[in-house]
């Protein structure tokens, strides 16, 4: 019986935070512009790194550009695994998953490079069948289309997946592709952001969670 479960990357896999920070430091120290607080970045996480540059443009009234956006990408390409780690527990519970059957992606608004990056650097890759960046479909998060194209190339149905995200782009992709959600915790995202999906305080909680769910899911 398949199962599958999709997983957010930038706080729900890894704390990529401090990599993206400092990245969008340097393109405001670069632009002649104060850089922001961990707290501010948190916050403009989540809908991938061409709004990232909006908010922050918007916020040190720069005049947003795509010569920005790629700015900010080759630096950050270069840098993106310095100190971006797996939160605590989730190898594991990546490898408990996979142990009891599950399949697993990554479904990101991250670019998708950057995210393979990344992956690749903290051994993960070899652990997921398929990533889906923000610039895999021509359509992102929280658009159903971007975890629907990951389950179609993995040639899986929605009714047998979950998607695991810390943000209500994650939650709401989620519910408009007919896909259950769970909610984590410990990423960038307020609680309010699980708009109803069930919540995990932590990745040790995944594996019962998520079969738990499996119960829910529909035969097949
Ligand atoms: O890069 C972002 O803004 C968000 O990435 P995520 O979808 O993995 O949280
Ligand atoms: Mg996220």
């Amino acid at each position: 019986m398949d199962r599958i479960a999709l997983f957010d990357l930038d706080g729900t896999l890894l704390d990529s935070a401090p990599d993206i920070h400092a990245a969008l430091d340097r393109l405001m120290a670069a632009h002649g512009r104060p850089g922001f607080s961990r707290e501010e970045v948190r916050l403009m996480i989540g809908d991938g790194v061409p709004v990232l540059i909006q908010r922050a443009c918007a916020a040190r009234t720069l005049a947003d550009s795509p010569g920005l956006v790629a700015e900010f990408l080759a630096d950050y390409e270069a840098h993106a695994a310095d100190e971006t780690r797996p939160f605590p527990g989730i190898p594991e519970a990546l490898a408990a998953l996979k142990a009891g059957g599950w399949r697993l992606a990554v479904c990101t608004n991250k670019p998708e490079k950057a995210a393979r990056i990344i992956l690749d650097d903290q051994g993960l890759s070899p652990l997921l069948e398929a990533v889906g960046g923000g610039d895999s479909f021509p359509v992102r998060k929280p658009h159903p289309g971007h975890p629907l194209g990951i389950l179609a190339r993995m040639g899986a149905e929605p009714s047998r997946a979950v998607l695991i995200g810390d943000h209500h782009n994650d939650t709401r992709a989620a519910k408009a592709a007919g896909i259950a959600a769970v909610f984590a915790a410990w990423g960038y995202g307020g609680p309010e952001m699980a708009e109803g999906a069930p919540v995990a305080a932590a990745p040790a909680d995944l594996p019962k969670i998520l079969a738990g769910m499996l119960a829910g899911l529909l035969p097949g």
